[in-house]
C-alpha cells in the first residue's frame, strides 16, 4: 500500500516535470503489476483482452510460430514491461528497428548484441529493445494474422498493459510522391470498405478495421516537428495479392487494360484511399477486437498512378523505409517523456 500512495504522490503533474511525469507513468504499471490487483480501482489501464474462452482451461499455451510458451519461458518477466510493439514484413527491418530504438532510448549495451528472441523457428523474428518489441510478420494477411494470434496472446500471458501496436511499413503510394509516408485514417479492402472479413466455419464473419483516431493525429503532429519527413493521413487499402490484388500489369497473370487498371486507381483516390499494402485490414481488426490501440505507418515505394515496377535506386528503398521508424521513434521518445 505505502508503494501505490508513494507513487500516487510522485507521478502528480504539480509535483515533479511533465517530462519525468510521464517516464514514471510509462513504469507505473509494471510497479503496480507485481502488488495484486485492486491498483485497477484507481489507475486506468488498458489490459490486453485475448477472445477465447478456452485458453482459460488450457494448461498450457505453445506460442507455435514464435517458438515461446507458457511452461518453457517466464513470459512476464521477459515481456512484462513492453509497451510499444512495433511489426512490419521483414526479419532484417525489425531487427534494424530494434537497433536503432535501443540507440535512441540510450539503453544501456551494445545494439550490436540484440538477438533474435524466435530464433528457434525462422517463421518470425523478434527482437527487444527495453519497452519495445519489434516483431517481423511477413507477406500477406494470414501471415501478419497467425503472429498476432501469437503475438496477443503473448501480451496477455506476460501481463502487459497500456500496449500500443504500430506497423511500421511499406506500400504503393496512390498519388503521392515516392518517399511519402502515409499514416492510415482507415485501413479498407479491395472494396474502399473499413472492414475485415474472416471466414470461420464456412461462415464469413466481418470486423471493423478502425484504428486509433487519437494515435493516428498524434504521429500526423510528430511527422511535422521532423525535417524531410513529407507525410499524410489517408485511407490504406489491403489487398491479398501484390499483382492482380493490387491492379498491376507486370505480374505473370493480367485479366485487365491499362485504362481499367488507371480507372480503379482513381476510383480508390476518391474514396480517400492514398496508399496500397497487403496486411492493415486484418492488423487494424484485431488489434480493436482485443482492446489494443494500433495505426499504422507506411510509407510509398512509388506513385501507381505513374508505374507498377519499382526501380527506385536500393540506396533509396533502405532510407525510404527508414522514414517510418523515425516517425514511431520520435512518437516513443515523446511518450517516455525523453524528448519535448
Ligand atoms: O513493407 P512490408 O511491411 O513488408 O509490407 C508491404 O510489402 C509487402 C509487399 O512487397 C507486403 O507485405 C506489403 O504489405
Ligand atoms: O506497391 C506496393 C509496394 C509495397 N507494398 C505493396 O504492397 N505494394
Amino acid at each position: 500500500m505505502f508503494l501505490f500512495w508513494f507513487c500516487m504522490v510522485f507521478l502528480n503533474k504539480d509535483f515533479i516535470p511533465e517530462s519525468k511525469c510521464r517516464v514514471l507513468k510509462t513504469m507505473a504499471p509494471i510497479l503496480f503489476n507485481t502488488m495484486g490487483t485492486d491498483h485497477s480501482e484507481y489507475i486506468e489501464e488498458e489490459e490486453v483482452h485475448v477472445k477465447n474462452p478456452h485458453l482459460d482451461s488450457m494448461e498450457e499455451d505453445i506460442l507455435y510460430h514464435l517458438d515461446l510458451g507458457t511452461k518453457t519461458h517466464n513470459l512476464p518477466e521477459m515481456f512484462g514491461d513492453i509497451k510499444f510493439v512495433c511489426v512490419g514484413g521483414s526479419a532484417n527491418r525489425m531487427k534494424s528497428f530494434a537497433q536503432f530504438i535501443h540507440q535512441e532510448l540510450g539503453l544501456p549495451g551494445d545494439n550490436d548484441d540484440i538477438r533474435d528472441i524466435c530464433a528457434g523457428t525462422d517463421r518470425y523474428s523478434m527482437f527487444k529493445a527495453g519497452p519495445v518489441l519489434s516483431i517481423s510478420h511477413g507477406m500477406g494477411v494470414p501471415s501478419m494474422s497467425i503472429m498476432l494470434h501469437e503475438l496477443i496472446k503473448l501480451l496477455h500471458h506476460a501481463r502487459c498493459r497500456d500496449v500500443i501496436l504500430i506497423r511500421i511499413g511499406t506500400s504503393g503510394g496512390v498519388g503521392l510522391a515516392p518517399g511519402t509516408v502515409v499514416v492510415t485514417k482507415q485501413a479498407v479492402d479491395c472494396f474502399f470498405q473499413a472492414q475485415f472479413e474472416q471466414v470461420v466455419l464456412g461462415k464469413v464473419i466481418t470486423r471493423s478495421t478502425e484504428l486509433d483516431k487519437g494515435l493516428a493525429e498524434e504521429l500526423l503532429a510528430n511527422s511535422a516537428e521532423i525535417p524531410n519527413l513529407p507525410t499524410v493521413i489517408g485511407n490504406t487499402m489491403c489487398t491479398h495479392d501484390f499483382y492482380e490484388g493490387q491492379g498491376r500489369l507486370d505480374g505473370a497473370l493480367c485479366s485487365f487494360s491499362t485504362e481499367e487498371k488507371l480507372e480503379y486507381l482513381h476510383k480508390a483516390y476518391d474514396a480517400g484511399v492514398r496508399n496500397i499494402e497487403m496486411e492493415s485490414t486484418v492488423f487494424a481488426a484485431m488489434c480493436l477486437t482485443c482492446g489494443l490501440k494500433a495505426a499504422v505507418v507506411c510509407v510509398t515505394l512509388l506513385n501507381r498512378f505513374e508505374g507498377d515496377q519499382i526501380n527506385t535506386p536500393h540506396r533509396l528503398l533502405l532510407e525510404y523505409q527508414q522514414r517510418p521508424q523515425v516517425l514511431v521513434s520520435h512518437l516513443i521518445k515523446k511518450r517516455l517523456g525523453l524528448i519535448q
